[in-house]
């Protein structure tokens, strides 16, 4: 009989054992909220750690503004802050009381006397070294002043606000806007930013993690003569929000757009350099807009203020929301599709949820499914084998591709103009495609070289972007970068890959950009269509 076994055999008479002897626990069936999941899992939403979540929180506030604006063809204006809050601060912003260490080897940090000594003698070694190689001409490699000692360290904590001149958001919307997971307004089939509806709220999740405060919300809408202003935390059990205040406050000069403040904890000093390359491709692909970003902290020499200027009023147009192509649906979406359409019966379905089913197509297409359908037929009464069979129908059929005139591409001008702009390159050529198709999805791919320009190492230097997003993590197994390094000869083009600065910009727009996973952070490699297109529109 093994431990496990006869720990858990009830033995009858043995009293001592009966204390310490655990019932078998009955099974509960247990159910997880959306909020739950995602805070439980909020790598999976590119929140992996502080210094990620500092750099997913911008991500996701400026992504919203973007799409905010544009959505009512307004030439965005996007000011991002990011404050340092000290732990002392914070602390008195949360009522909470700084103490003093008492017994100071209770702590992570903790360094005996001896270790310091070891510590602080190799730091003055290596100063030493540092000083004699600086008088002797050498190259100084930079060290940071003082490692200090290891430990966990203290949380760093960060007010990240993010303002646009949008379009703002319904008084009466922003709670669950912001307050219930997996809840947005860009979930028809559209080319979008977002599409999950989780993004601001995983900030807000985060927040309460790490800070435990609300998010501020200050929206107003077109001649609105009103401010909302809400704070709310998000009931993670409930997957509901939790509003603290809710009110409408004066809003004389008629402004309109959206302010979003967050207190999280963070790392600027490992994702400095992310945050500011994330702002400087944004502004490479959006060149029509106009971005503030600064980061604030109480050490004045720290402090970082970058302006994107506007370079240029061409703006492109509004993505338009498009009906799905019959080779892009799976069953459930016919499902749904007919409980929510208004057409009576078959023919009027099939003509007007889809894309390509012209009026004679349609008859066809029912006389092919069989004698059990017509066109008169009502759709609501369909049978689930009988939709089963259009569906199989479906996908054996052939129908025309789908059109990209609901994609909205940054445009050739527009992606010239932001190479130029950033990176001052001394050759740059660029290539706008026509629509092609993936899944009965179109999609665009849009594609630069640049050689030589500022900030731009030896070598390949990709920019990808995805429904105008840059995308900074993951790049080896993104489609774009497998492209660039295995197969394209750049010999061909007398480029050197070693020693040439090398500017790889590619962009791809489409209803359904297919990312690995929901934190976007790239492209497969695995969908043909798109690979091989990437590879001819770049070369
Ligand atoms: N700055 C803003 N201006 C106007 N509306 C906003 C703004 N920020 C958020 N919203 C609204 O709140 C909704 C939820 O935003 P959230 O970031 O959670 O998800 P999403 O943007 O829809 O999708 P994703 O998770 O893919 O980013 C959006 O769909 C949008 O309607």
């Amino acid at each position: 009989m093994d431990e496990r076994e006869s720990s858990e055999s009830p033995i009858q008479g043995k009293k001592s054992k009966s204390k310490t002897a655990r019932k078998p626990k009955e099974t509960v069936l247990k159910q997880k909220s959306p909020a739950e999941f995602f805070a439980e899992n909020k790598n999976i939403a590119g929140f992996d750690n502080p210094g990620k979540s500092l750099y997913t929180t911008v991500r996701e506030l400026v992504e919203n503004a973007l799409d905010s604006a544009e959505s009512i063809s307004k030439l965005p204006v996007v000011e991002v802050t990011i404050e340092e809050i000290k732990k002392s601060k914070f602390n008195s912003m949360i009522g909470l009381v700084d103490r003093e260490r008492v017994d100071a080897a209770l702590y992570d940090d903790y360094e005996t006397e001896k270790a310091r000594e070891k510590r602080l003698a190799k730091e003055a070694r290596t100063q030493e070294i540092q000083a004699k190689n600086a008088t002797l001409g050498k190259k100084v490699k930079e060290t940071p002043a003082s490692k200090g000692i290891k430990g966990r360290g203290e949380a760093s904590f960060y007010r990240v606000t993010c303002k646009d001149n949008g379009k703002g958001m319904p008084h009466d919307d922003i709670p669950n806007m912001f307050g219930r997971v997996l809840s947005g307004t860009k979930y028809g089939l559209k080319q979008t930013r977002g599409k999950f509806g989780l993004g601001a709220k995983m900030a807000l999740i985060w927040s309460k993690m790490s800070t435990g405060l609300p998010i501020e919300i200050s929206s107003s809408m077109k001649n609105q003569s009103y401010i909302t202003f809400c704070r709310l935390d998000i009931d993670i059990h409930k997957n509901i929000p939790h509003v603290h205040l809710h009110e409408k406050r004066e809003n004389k000069e008629f402004w309109h757009g959206a302010e979003i403040q967050v207190v999280i904890e963070g790392n600027w000093t490992t994702y400095r350099s992310k945050i500011l390359h994330y702002m400087r491709q944004m502004a490479v692909i959006t060149p029509y807009a106009q971005f503030q970003f600064k980061f604030v902290s109480d050490a004045p020499d720290k402090n970082v203020t970058v302006r994107f200027a506007r370079r240029t009023d061409v703006m492109p147009p509004i993505p338009l929301e498009t009906k799905h192509h019959p080779s892009s649906v799976d069953l459930l979406l016919i499902k749904r599709l007919i409980t929510e359409t208004s057409k009576q019966n078959l023919l009027q379905f099939l003509q007007h949820e889809f894309v390509n089913i012209s009026k004679p197509h349609a008859e066809r297409l029912i006389g092919e499914m069989g004698p059990d359908f017509s066109s008169k037929m009502a759709v609501k009464s369909l049978t689930s084998q009988q939709v089963v069979r259009i569906h199989q129908l479906f996908r054996q059929a052939k129908f025309d591709d789908p059109s990209g005139h609901c994609l909205s591409p940054a445009g050739e001008y527009n992606l010239r103009l932001g190479i130029i702009k950033e990176l001052n390159p001394d050759m740059v050529a660029t290539y706008s495609g026509s629509a092609q198709v993936f899944e009965g999805h179109p999609f665009i791919v849009e594609a630069g070289v640049s050689i030589g320009g500022k900030d731009v190492k030896q070598g390949l230097n990709i920019f990808r972007f995805a429904n105008r997003i840059p995308l900074l993590f993951e790049q080896g197994a993104d489609v774009v970068t497998r492209t660039a390094l295995k197969r394209i000869n750049w010999s061909n083009y007398k480029i050197n890959q070693i020693q040439d600065k090398i500017g790889v910009f590619v962009s791809i727009v489409s209803t359904k950009i297919p990312f690995k996973g929901t934190g976007k952070e790239y492209i497969g490699d695995d969908i043909t269509e798109i690979a091989s297109a990437v590879k001819v529109r770049s070369f």
